[in-house]
């Protein structure tokens, strides 16, 4: 993406009167592309206005900065023109006076008729022909916003900023206006941001929302990409299969906020229980809406925390795995269901980040992982790993862009690996980008992705909306991969001993009852329920229930232990896993191989609390750290780490270091 506008990690601090200090946001990071129109949207107070107001000028970053066109915006400039709520027209001119104003200022050396000339095109351009002569106290709300927006595009700003600009008109007046809008910014390819409350109207005009969260501090929580073609309609709007899916995401952020608001406003009180012999017995754990969450819902639902002596667990519906991490790395989640590289990635602060050190004692889940490519390659003939690479040759100008969900997650390690091992380089051959699993499904449908390697029912949500066909499932690539794990901060399990043991014994049975597929019926109508998957069953039975076909023609593949539970040592935290997985991230560039790779494989994978809750539920056959065999005839031999990686043929710089966790 060629950027246009970057807000680079921006901070912005407020001194208090009383010597205090409120950290409205908090490392703001977001790249625009021009013509691009990104809508921001949070609760009142999240710091919307201030974000707009750092990108026009009026106001400065405490850490970062904006840049337009590679140059630092330091003040306001005609570049930026900012459109309030409120108008700001000047109550003595008229509505021609108000645009020629800002007409005769910037362009001071263009003849009086050729300002007079663009004074006109855009009145007429909003429609105000008949009022040109009138003065702000004449008109109506809607006509005053057009004399606003008319005066800032009149100067043809390079990036045009609004902040709530229909936010005081009625609803009939709001709809012919963000219609207009929407059709000079289509025809003059404006760049635009824009602040709103109004869910439908971010849909209707943006190429992404960006969520932000609550204050203090608030962050991008989500970006939603909308990929409704253009020129928009406002009923094809509507009318768009991605348009409730995209609706409801929105929504259920903003719920989630104010969730969240309110819990922490309930935090002011005593926020541990103690009880049941257990030194907090209310959690809160994270969970993203997959199939693989399976195990908690079930742990909630049919009592197992309860058993346990957990009596008050709250499962958290987290928008995406970065969320994931930052709740557990701030201590808003006691515990998390993780990608299976997280808690290794964290504790060694992958990717430059604060190193945060984090446990495993639990994998949640094993396979359902599957490797989805468009309907377009599959037009194209593609197939295999071979024909990809073929089709990649055939056209080498044009680079495929493939989606994963983490880069800590066993989708990006395996895709990698896949690719790698057909000769394809995942960094030079192809484009991987990180894309929240919620939204992989349209990205792929609206030609912004070609494929992706993700969880279910991700991949046979593609089968079913002929978008997509399954390349390669977990089971034909590593067969038994881990995939979910239980990720909690390793301050968090030494001061909560027994709490975390007592979780661990209880996500262990309902692991037990997860993979008993008489329950699976049940268990599917559980976490397809609202608050967790909020999907139509039909999509998540197959794999989970019945065979699925692949989306290629062929007849439906065998599928036990696709989605694994429980058996098979599904549980049992292996240290040749996690060391294959420090090989591949060190071999990615994600982290450094690290010569202390023994203490950092002891110290995330908690062998000794699995085996403790193992053992209390009379677990005898509890898993042990076995050769791995990957699809492609090579065997990963614990022993010899390093000789593996230098082994590997496509691969980044190797680094070798002393990791101090
Ligand atoms: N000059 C200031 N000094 C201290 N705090 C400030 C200052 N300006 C803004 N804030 C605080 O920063 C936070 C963000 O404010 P901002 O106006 O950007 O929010 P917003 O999301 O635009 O809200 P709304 O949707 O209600 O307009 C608020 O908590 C506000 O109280």
């Amino acid at each position: 993406m060629t950027t246009f506008v970057e807000i680079d990690h921006v901070d912005r601090v407020f001194h208090l009167p009383n010597g205090g200090k409120y950290i409205a946001l908090k490392n703001i990071d977001l790249k625009i592309r021009q013509g691009e129109f990104i809508s921001l949207i949070g609760h009142s107070g999240c710091g919307k206005s201030t974000l707009l107001n750092i990108i026009a000028g009026l106001d400065q970053a405490s850490v970062g900065g904006v840049t337009l066109e590679g140059r630092e915006v330091r003040e306001p400039g005609p570049d930026r023109m900012v459109v309030f709520q409120n108008y700001s027209l000047l109550p003595w001119l008229t509505v021609r006076e108000n645009i020629a104003l800002a007409v005769d200022e910037v362009y001071q050396k263009k003849s009086k008729a050729d300002r007079h000339a663009i004074v006109e095109q855009h009145i007429d351009m909003v429609g105000l022909r008949p009022a040109a002569k009138k003065r702000p106290s004449e008109l109506s709300g809607g006509m005053k916003q057009r004399v606003a927006i008319a005066r800032a595009l009149a100067i043809r700003p390079k990036l045009l900023l609004l902040d709530e600009p229909f936010g005081a008109l009625d609803a009939l007046t709001r709809g012919g206006l963000q219609e207009q809008l929407m059709k000079i910014c289509n025809e003059h390819n404006v760049t635009c941001v824009m602040v709103t409350h109004d869910v439908d109207e971010a849909l209707l005009l943006s190429d992404r929302v960006v969520m932000l969260t609550n204050g203090p501090e608030a962050h991008i929580g989500q970006i939603l990409e909308v990929p409704i073609p253009r020129p928009r309609q406002r009923l094809e709007v509507v009318n768009h299969p991605s348009y409730y899916n995209l609706r409801n995401e929105m929504i259920y952020f903003l719920n989630q906020q104010k969730q969240a608001k309110k819990r922490k406003i309930q935090f002011q009180a005593p926020t541990i229980i103690s009880r049941n012999g257990l030194e907090k017995i209310n959690l809160e754990i994270g969970f993203l809406p997959l199939t693989d969450a399976a195990p908690l819902i079930v742990a909630k639902e049919k009592g197992f925390f309860a058993d346990y002596g957990l009596e008050q667990i709250t499962l958290s519906r987290e928008p995406n795995w970065q969320e994931i991490a930052q709740g557990i790395a701030t201590g808003r989640l006691d515990a998390a269901q993780m990608v299976a590289g997280m808690p290794l990635a964290l504790t060694l602060g992958a990717a430059g980040k604060t190193p945060i050190p984090v446990v495993n004692a639990l994998n949640l889940s094993r396979n359902a992982n599957a490797i989805t490519l468009s309907k377009r390659l599959y037009n194209e003939g593609v197939r295999s790993l071979a024909d990809l690479k073929a089709a990649i040759n055939a056209s080498p100008d044009k680079i495929l862009t493939l989606g994963i969900v983490h880069p800590t997650s066993m989708v990006n390690l395996i895709l990698r690996y896949w690719l790698a091992s057909g000769g394809i380089d995942p960094d030079r051959d192809v484009s991987l980008t990180v894309v929240p699993p919620t939204q992989m499904v349209s990205q792929l449908k609206a030609g912004k992705i070609d494929g992706y390697c993700a969880g279910e029912p991700l991949n046979y949500l593609a089968v079913h909306e002929d978008v997509g066909f399954v390349a390669a499932t977990a089971l034909e690539i590593w067969s038994g991969q881990p995939k979910k794990v239980l990720g909690v901060r390793e301050d968090w399990a030494q001061k909560y001993p027994e709490t975390y043991l007592a979780l661990v014994k209880a996500l262990l049975e309902a692991c037990k009852y997860c993979d008993d597929l008489r329950n699976r019926e049940e268990i599917l109508q559980l976490i397809c329920r609202p608050q967790y998957l909020d999907i139509d069953p039909v999509y998540v039975r197959p794999g989970f229930i019945d065979p699925y076909d692949r989306g290629d023609g062929t007849q439906p593949q065998e599928l036990a232990g696709y989605n694994q539970f429980y058996l098979n040592q599904t549980n049992y935290p292996n240290r040749t896993e996690l060391l294959w997985m420090v090989t591949q991230m060190a071999r990615w560039g994600l982290v450094p191989f690290p010569k202390n790779w023994v203490e950092v494989i002891e110290r995330v994978c908690r062998t000794d609390i699995f085996g403790a809750a193992a053992r209390d539920l009379g677990l005898l056959d509890i898993g042990e750290d076995d050769p791995i065999h990957l699809f492609d005839g090579k065997v990963f031999n614990p022993s010899k780490p390093l000789e593996y990686l230098q082994s590997l043929e496509i691969k980044r710089q190797i680094r070798v270091e002393e990791v101090f966790i």
